[in-house]
């Protein structure tokens, strides 16, 4: 059995744990997850939930003997969804926050920013983020589509350094279990190519979407941004027994690249600085030695053109010491520069949060 350790996780349910029967919400498979989440956290662990499983909730609502038309799918999510809330928030006596996204707000620069800000502070404050798509906006090309891929973005966007998928099936197998009972689970892959990805089949019930192909592409998005990802069955409580003590039965995806460097090479050299942010000696100092966030009271002059989440060139003295994602736009950051933080909110009349560059989106040049 493969070990591991952990700090902040997404962990991914599907819909045949939230709905075995496909009609209604159910606690069964669910009361050892949130256990496990319970658990985590007082290990001082932080936790991400991505639950599927609003249109198997809702479906027994809506009155129809033929399969169900994108509409009615929406229709049975939109009263699936609070059904779904209501079923995970029973077993917590901490807050749960209700985050529904789109494929189209996890790439438009200043959405994702939000959702990242807002994970945050949910974080900080100690509640449970639930997500899931939010079907009633999202079709087609809008959609993530599947619950494998959306929790994958989440694990981005939330900076997890794992992401644990819980299926109704043991792993990772040589060959659909369903189809062929000889089938061998794999316990760790080192890295996900064309000959595992050959391995996937679709889904196994008329509740799951994507099977495990999208599981495997959400392993692979995670993977190559440093995040390892788990694959275990969530209808098996000692499952999660056993991840609490750092041991995985179930499938293992190595990351094939450091976190830190992942994503450090991705703010260095693909993403375009829109703008320049010079900073007092303050600052620099703070930023070099201390690993501090950019302050607006360390900033001296701002050039470009930039909105809240763009990346933006930190320099001193004409010379680029960070790279990072801003919180201000440029109009912003020139009506708050050399304040202290406390007084952005009476200057804009709203905050993003107390830092200009946040030290967790800035990478030293
Ligand atoms: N190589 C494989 N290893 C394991 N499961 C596989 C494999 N190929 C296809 N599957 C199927 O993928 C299913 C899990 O995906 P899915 O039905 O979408 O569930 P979920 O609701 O958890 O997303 C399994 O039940 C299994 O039948
Ligand atoms: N947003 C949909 C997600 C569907 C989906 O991806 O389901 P699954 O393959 O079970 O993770 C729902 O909540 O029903």
């Amino acid at each position: 059995m493969a070990t591991f350790n952990w700090q902040r996780a997404v962990i991914k349910v599907g819909s045949a744990l939230i709905s075995p029967d496909g009609k209604q919400c159910s606690a069964r498979y669910l009361l050892a997850i949130a256990r496990f989440i319970t658990a985590s956290r007082e290990q001082g662990k932080e936790v991400v939930l991505v639950s599927s499983g609003s249109v198997a909730a809702g479906r027994a609502e809506i009155n129809i003997h033929h399969p169900p038309s994108i509409a009615e799918k929406q229709a049975m999510a939109a009263i699936g969804q609070s059904k779904m809330m209501a079923n995970w928030s029973r077993f917590f006596d901490f807050p749960c926050a209700q985050l529904l996204l789109t494929y189209d707000d996890l790439h438009n620069r200043t959405r994702y920013v939000n959702i990242k800000n807002t994970l945050r502070e949910l974080l900080n404050h100690a509640a449970l983020p639930i997500i899931n798509e939010n079907d009633t906006v999202a079709i087609n090309e809008l959609k993530v589509g599947d619950n494998d891929n959306l929790a994958a973005y989440a694990a981005l966007v939330a900076q997890a350094d794992t992401l644990i998928i819980c299926s109704d099936v043991d792993g990772l197998f040589d060959q659909d279990p369903r189809l062929n009972p000889q089938a061998k689970r794999l316990d760790v892959i080192e890295e996900i190519d064309e000959e595992i990805f050959a391995l996937a089949g679709g889904a196994g019930t008329k509740m799951g979407t994507g099977g495990m192909q999208t599981k495997l592409q959400a392993a692979q998005k995670c993977t190559q941004s440093g995040i390892q990802t788990l694959i275990v069955n969530g209808q098996k409580g000692d499952v999660f027994d056993q991840l609490l003590e750092g041991k995985i039965n179930g499938t293992l995806f190595k990351p094939v690249a450091s976190r830190d460097n992942a994503r450090s090479q991705w703010l260095k050299h693909t993403l375009k600085s829109n703008g320049k942010v010079s900073i007092d000696s303050g600052a620099r100092n703070a930023i070099l030695n201390k690993g501090a966030s950019l302050l607006p009271s360390g900033v001296v002059e701002v050039s470009g053109h930039f909105n809240s989440g763009d990346a933006v060139t930190i320099e001193y003295q004409n010379t680029p010491l960070a790279k990072g994602l801003a919180l201000y736009g440029l109009t912003d950051l020139n009506a708050i520069k050399g304040l202290r933080s406390s007084e952005i909110a009476g200057v804009l009349g709203y905050t993003f949060g107390e830092a200009v560059v946040h030290r967790d989106d800035m990478v030293l040049l």
